[in-house]
């Protein structure tokens, strides 16, 4: 078994089939799914050697639809060759790339050939784009569109980087306007700014305190926001995403939008899952992001909401920087990027959470792969073991304890806050096209991912 190898035959005593975990052997060919033979099956087939993983946990790969690597412009943040890396040592098989955070930013068509120029040849999972919305690009959405963007990202706040405007009510029109009919999505980072907070101006509090960071984003930014998609999502019947929601306070408007009938997904991350407020020490800026992780209480919250399906998914929202740009010097919470480095773990980190309130593995394949799968329109050939399938597979073992370390991480800036953290769950083996694309801290010799477009 060794990595850049095609596989033939894998086979487990605990393989996710949908909602049953079965003894079975997965045949592979060209890339695909052919077959699936359950021990049970009285007609079983000669499937000659089988890669034989005991009683490991085969399933299809975890798909993280939240990722900005920043190749070109900012590849000393991250790049594709190490995020795909570190996706990959993760059990990811396919990372959608957010459009900002690069130079230039996805958003028009011109800009995307130029990412997809920069990814070629250096993916070790399959990457699709996100295409951006901003002030004024509404006539390149259609393009995009037709060069295969499942959908579109805008902010409606700074969004960090200034190639990268943020878009008002009025721009929103423009877009849903052109988006309808297209069975494209719209993404949405759902803070807005409050007027009353404008006016109160710069707080005197201690920036090096995380509580002066979560006082200058209260959750009504976030509440009022989302309020403003779910009307636009109503009103255009274009479908809508809130992309990382962390205040639990806006699932009661997206709850009541989805019951009149918008075409509405969210999603959280794990840091909203696994991180809280009041345990942020003092200057631990690698902490900081956007919206902020908020209250342990809150925390409880997204978790139940996660258990009730009123949200939909879990990605990483990875976000990282240059070691520098989060200010550890000063540990001033204002002045550092605002982002976290997590790619690498979101398997391990859902898990080891997830299992102590009671979520089953076929709850993981639901919320980090099929959902993300479907919201980037790709859940047709992605994110199920079933024959005509792509054969993008993860092995894993979930009962395996181990500490993350700066030598296992495999992103390009190694600060993350799980650093020292204890987790259960080791991949083993990632699959992607029918090749092991990871193995054992081994990857590839030649990156097997593919570039994805929708159709
Ligand atoms: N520009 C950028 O990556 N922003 C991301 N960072 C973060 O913390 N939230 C985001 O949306």
């Amino acid at each position: 078994m060794e990595a850049g190898m095609a596989v033939k035959v894998l086979k487990s005593q605990r393989v996710v089939l949908g909602q049953e975990i079965c003894s079975a052997s997965i045949v592979l060919k060209d890339g695909k799914i052919q077959d699936i033979v359950k021990d049970s099956d009285k007609n079983k087939l000669h499937l000659g050697q089988a890669m034989d993983f005991g009683d490991l946990v085969i399933m299809p790969g975890v798909i993280d639809s939240h990722v900005h690597v920043n190749e070109p412009g900012r590849t000393d943040w991250e790049g594709y060759w190490t995020a795909t890396r570190s996706a990959a040592a993760g059990g990811i098989t396919t990372i959608v790339d957010m459009p900002l955070n690069s130079i230039p930013p996805t958003t028009s068509l011109r800009h995307l050939q130029t990412k997809l120029q920069a990814a070629e040849g250096q993916c070790f999972v399959n990457t699709a784009f996100w295409g951006g919305v901003i002030p004024g690009n509404e006539q390149e959405l259609r393009p995009m569109i037709s060069a295969g963007v499942p959908g579109f990202k805008c902010f409606m706040i700074h969004s960090g980087v200034d190639e990268f405007p943020h878009v008002t009510e009025k721009d929103l029109h423009k877009a849903m306007a052109e988006l309808q009919g297209t069975g494209s999505v719209m993404l949405f980072h759902a803070e807005l700014e409050l007027e009353d907070l404008k006016q109160t101006g710069k707080s005197k509090a201690d920036p090096c305190e995380y509580s002066t960071f979560l006082d200058s984003r209260p959750e009504n930014m976030e509440v009022e926001a989302v309020q403003q998609v779910c009307q636009l999502c109503l009103r255009y019947q274009v479908r809508c995403h809130i992309v990382h929601l962390s205040s639990a306070k806006a699932l009661s408007i997206t709850d009541a939008a989805r019951k009149a009938g918008a075409p509405l997904t969210v999603e959280t991350t794990h840091h909203y899952l696994n991180l809280a407020a009041e345990h942020i020490p003092r200057s631990a800026t690698h902490f900081k992001c956007c919206p902020p992780i908020r209250s342990q209480v809150n925390q409880e919250k997204l978790w139940h909401a996660l258990k009730e399906a009123r949200i939909d998914m879990v990605v990483s929202d990875h976000s990282p920087c240059t070691v520098g740009m989060k200010k550890l010097g000063t540990g001033n919470f204002l002045e550092a990027w605002g982002g976290i480095a997590s790619l690498q773990f979101g398997l391990p980190l859902f898990w080891t959470s997830a299992k102590k309130r009671g979520f089953s593995l076929q709850d993981i394949v639901m919320l980090l792969c099929q959902k993300p799968a479907e919201l980037s329109s790709l859940a047709s050939r992605k994110a199920s073991l079933l024959p005509g399938y792509d054969a993008d597979i993860v092995i894993w073992d979930p009962d395996k304890e181990y500490e993350i370390t700066e030598e296992c991480v495999h992103h390009k800036n190694k600060l993350t806050p799980y650093l020292g953290c204890k987790l259960h769950g080791e991949v083993i083996a990632t699959i992607v096209a029918g090749k092991i694309t990871y193995i054992k801290g081994q990857f590839a010799p030649e990156p097997p991912g593919q570039l994805l477009f929708v159709k």
